[in-house]
């Protein structure tokens, strides 16, 4: 059988340097998948849907969080942004063990509903 993959949480500050750890960790092996999360704020030039985010509305976001669809979520700025629940189940059933790169609030959240 499969093992069950390992849920990691990178959190910190913008700028602290989340993003390059975890492209460096997905070039150099092939046991990671980085989450993708849903945010409400506008996709940027380049940015694709399902991509680097699943861009939402906040009429969808919050039903969502109704639904209980986030693992975990948090206002950042002025937009909410969540870890889809069924994407990092179905990664870690696959195998891969599964990075959030997530604001601190959101990483608070996870330690405590995990631990
Ligand atoms: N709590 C939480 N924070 C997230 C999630 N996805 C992204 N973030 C954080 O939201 C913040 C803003 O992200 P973004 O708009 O892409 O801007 P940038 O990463 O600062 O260029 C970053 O600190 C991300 O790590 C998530 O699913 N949950
Ligand atoms: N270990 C490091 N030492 C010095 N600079 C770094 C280090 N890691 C990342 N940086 C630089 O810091 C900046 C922010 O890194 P980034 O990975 O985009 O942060 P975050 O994803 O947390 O917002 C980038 O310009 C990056 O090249």
């Amino acid at each position: 059988m499969k093992r069950r993959g390992l849920l990691i949480v990178l959190s910190g500050f913008s700028g602290s340097g989340k993003g390059t750890v975890v492209k460096s960790l997905l070039q150099k092996y092939d046991n990671y998948a980085l989450s993708i999360s849903a945010t409400t704020r506008q996709p940027r030039p380049g940015e694709v849907d399902g991509r680097e985010y699943f861009f939402k509305t906040r009429e969808e976001f919050e039903q969502m969080i109704v639904e209980d669809k986030l693992l975990e979520h948090a206002q950042y700025v002025d937009n909410y942004y969540g870890t889809p629940r069924d994407y990092v189940e179905h990664k870690l059933e696959d195998g891969f063990d599964v990075i959030l790169e997530i604001e601190i609030q959101g990483g608070i959240e996870d330690q405590r509903k995990i631990s």
